[in-house]
């Protein structure tokens, strides 16, 4: 669950301070979705960064999962970034590694080399099988997507933050990617909160808010 109480975030230009995010409150309940909406510049990437544990807010309370955020040092943000999954626009693949080996990456170094029991099940229902041995540039944009939704889930996060990871994909591979993500984060009890543009990949998600001047609509 996502507890957000009058969030402040700005930044500081040569003299000049621009507020950015402006008391925000937020609330996403367990294992619900939120879909995350705003003009360019809204601050939505913002936000996601700070729910991440990758910026820290101004003031304010960001508590997730029973953590507050703003209260944890360096040493125990980075413990919490290890129980969450990111997803991004540019899918960041490593493209020295093959398909199976960019999955099993971040899995590796958090459970130090135990078994990925859900390996197998997981690229199936993906339908990543048969693409195990090829490199990421051999593969189509959707395809990526579906590599880094894999190696996010593998990881067993406890809450997933998409950053517009259907950016770069046409409006049917978009449709496909966003409905595997939010059936299998449902099915695993996985929050999910997704920033992005599309109108219409709203209806997959329990909840939708719009950033505009640093406050949700
Ligand atoms: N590293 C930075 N230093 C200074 N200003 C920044 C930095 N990153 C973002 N900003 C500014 O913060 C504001 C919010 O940026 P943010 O990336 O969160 O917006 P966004 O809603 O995600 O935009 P987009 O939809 O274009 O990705 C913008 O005005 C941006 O110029």
């Amino acid at each position: 669950m996502i507890e957000v109480k009058d969030l402040c975030f700005s930044r500081t230009d040569g003299d000049s301070k621009h507020n950015i995010l402006n008391q925000l409150n937020l609330s996403v309940p367990a294992a619900q979705h939120l879909a995350l909406l705003g003009d360019s510049g809204s601050g939505k990437t913002t936000f996601l960064h700070i729910l991440a544990g990758l910026l820290q807010a101004d003031s304010g309370s960001v508590n997730v999962n029973n953590q507050e955020l703003t209260q944890l040092n360096d040493k125990q943000l980075a413990l919490y970034r290890r129980k969450i999954g990111l997803i991004f626009q540019q899918y960041q693949l490593l493209d020295c590694l093959t398909v199976k080996q960019n999955i099993l990456f971040q899995h590796k170094l958090n459970y130090a080399g135990k078994a990925a029991t859900e390996f197998d099940s997981l690229v199936d229902s993906l339908g990543l099988s048969q693409k195990l041995n090829a490199l990421p540039h051999q593969l189509s944009g959707g395809e990526q997507q579906r590599v880094g939704i894999a190696r996010a889930l593998l990881n067993k996060p406890q809450i997933i933050f998409a950053d517009e990871p259907t950016g770069n994909l046409d409006q049917t591979r978009s449709h496909q990617v966003v409905e595997l993500l939010t059936k299998l984060c449902k099915a695993r009890e996985i929050n999910l909160v997704m920033v992005t543009h599309s109108q219409q990949l709203t209806d997959y998600f329990d909840q939708v808010k719009v950033l505009r001047d640093g406050l949700f609509d």
